[in-house]
């Protein structure tokens, strides 16, 4: 498996994957989250709780098409890390126009978890805005990822990183699908 392009923020990886699965499982996984029980209960940050955006969490993860590519994608990342990860979290991020969603970051900088976050849209237009931002220690935002259908990014969760809401003239909703990994010692 390789990323169709990938970078460094901070010193910290970033990879970009196109094309992991059949864009009609994507569309599949769109149509069960449209239908799905999210709540208004997910707060970026310690500091901005009292604006919290909606998304729905998913407790058996490894029935899902994008499991094992993730894993697969992480498999691609402890190739330079030496280190092996779990899913430890999953949920679904919605969005929608005028919705905020605050930089933040997914762990401390000594803990080496990785997030994984797939956009799941049936189709996405570039006016609709929706990209995902990664910032240096300047927040100066330096790598920047488009909502791709069906594109997974994988990053350290120790990048400060923000998804941008969508524009006024999107009718969809802006779904990311988040696993969480946590390094951890495979027994032999
Ligand atoms: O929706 C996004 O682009 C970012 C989501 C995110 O950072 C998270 O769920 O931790
Ligand atoms: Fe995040």
């Amino acid at each position: 498996m390789q990323p169709s392009r990938s970078g460094t923020v901070e010193g910290r990886p970033i990879a970009v994957f196109d094309d992991l699965l059949p864009l009609e499982q994507i569309r599949q996984l769109f149509s069960v989250l449209t239908r799905s029980g999210f709540t208004k209960d997910e707060a970026a940050r310690s500091d901005t709780s009292q604006f919290t955006h909606w998304a729905a969490n998913v407790d058996q993860p490894e029935v899902l098409p994008i499991f094992k590519p993730t894993i697969e994608a992480a498999r691609w990342f402890g190739q330079t890390s030496g280190r092996a990860y779990r899913v430890y979290r999953s949920y679904c991020n919605y969005a929608g126009f005028g919705d905020v969603l605050f930089t933040h970051t997914d762990c401390l900088p000594d803990q080496h978890e990785l997030t994984g976050l797939w956009f799941i849209a049936p189709e996405w237009d570039v006016e609709w805005g929706g990209e995902t931002l990664f910032f240096n220690e300047d927040k100066d935002a330096e790598f920047v990822v488009s909502p791709r259908p069906g594109r997974l990014v994988l990053f350290d969760g120790a990048i400060l990183h923000a998804g941008r809401p969508p524009s006024r003239i999107c009718h969809m909703p802006r779904y990311t699908f988040a696993f969480k990994l946590e390094p951890y010692q495979p027994s032999r």
